[in-house]
């Protein structure tokens, strides 16, 4: 396959994968997607340290961590683009690579996935509910000070089986990424926005590709027929919004923007990480401005005092 100027860029676009099902999930979800849109695709699978090492996500640096490897591998040559979690996407961007795509966004929200179809109101006190997230805990924390958070690792099939075989009352997980493995069935109620935000870039992807190859390739034409600039403005102002905090996806810190209509609407909360306390602050403006709206918002969350929750 040659690109737009004659440049030879191989005749499959080799897209990297990491083995979880979820990951596997989305990357084959962005590639059927490219197929459609025109171009070949072989997926490539890849092991990172998030999936290898079963400590707390805090303990293992937090952000970047399930990046990495993929990020080393893209830029060795040894994959063409590679599909992350936004959320788990530091917000500094990684020298000699680019998003060169962030599809339709999915659910945003947190589920909670209980026993005997209980919710955040009915779960017993005392009720054991698990979580890897400091932004969770702490939401759960101020939600219900009466329950037990219990540290839990793992991908999302090891979590839901914490309450399958007893061991945990609930899980908090992204309902975006049960949904995506088809597991919808285990949500026993979903958390809203308003008052349960998600982490900034939760339910969307993010399709990396060499800076190379991010104009006049076959690869870019057919990454720009899946983007989603609606997703793309929300994920911006949230990812702005996180790295103005001086912030990574293990804070305390919870985001919602929407995109719709040429209207952005931003709202960020950090949380005392022991719970009990948050602060909300909120912008409206044009998509156009979304970095500039997520900074704001930071800057009015750090007037209120939120500083402190965030650091360290
Ligand atoms: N940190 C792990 C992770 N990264 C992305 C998702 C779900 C999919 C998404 O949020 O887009 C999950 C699992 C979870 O939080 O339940």
């Amino acid at each position: 396959m040659t690109d737009t100027a004659g440049r030879h860029v191989g005749t499959v676009a080799r897209i990297g994968t990491r083995a979880s099902r979820l990951a596997r999930t989305q990357t084959q979800t962005v590639a059927a997607a490219l197929t459609v849109a025109g171009l070949a695709t072989e997926l490539v699978p890849m092991t990172s340290e998030g999936d290898r090492n079963r400590a707390s996500l805090a303990s293992l640096g937090g952000t970047g961590v399930f990046a990495a490897a993929l990020r080393t591998a893209l830029l060795a040559g040894e994959c063409d683009a590679v599909v992350h979690s936004l959320k788990d996407l530091p917000t500094t961007p990684h020298p000699g690579l680019v998003v060169a795509a962030t599809p339709v966004r999915e659910d945003a929200r947190d589920a909670l996935c209980a026993r005997d179809g209980l919710t955040l109101a009915t779960l017993p006190p005392g009720a054991r509910v698990g979580t890897g997230s400091p932004r969770r805990a702490a939401q759960l924390h101020t939600a219900r000070p009466d329950l037990e958070v219990v540290d839990i690792r793992g991908n999302v099939d090891t979590r839901l089986g914490f309450v399958a075989d007893g061991e945990l009352d609930a899980v908090i997980l992204a309902a975006a990424g049960l949904r995506r493995i088809g597991r919808a069935d285990a949500i026993t109620a979903e958390l809203d926005l308003d008052t349960w935000p998600g982490a900034p870039g939760q339910g969307a992807l993010a399709v990396e590709i060499r800076e190379t190859d991010a104009t006049g390739t076959a690869l870019a034409a057919a990454l720009a027929g899946i983007h989603d600039s609606d997703a793309w403005a929300a994920v911006t102002a949230e990812r702005a919004l996180l790295a103005a905090l001086e912030a990574g996806c293990a804070a305390p810190v919870g985001a919602t923007a929407t995109a719709s209509d040429g209207v952005l609407t931003v709202s960020g909360t950090a949380y005392r990480p022991g719970g009990g306390e948050s602060r909300t602050a909120a912008a409206t403006g044009r998509p156009d401005e979304a970095a500039a709206l997520g900074r704001a918002v930071a800057a009015d969350l750090l007037a209120a005092g939120a500083g402190a929750w965030i650091a360290g």
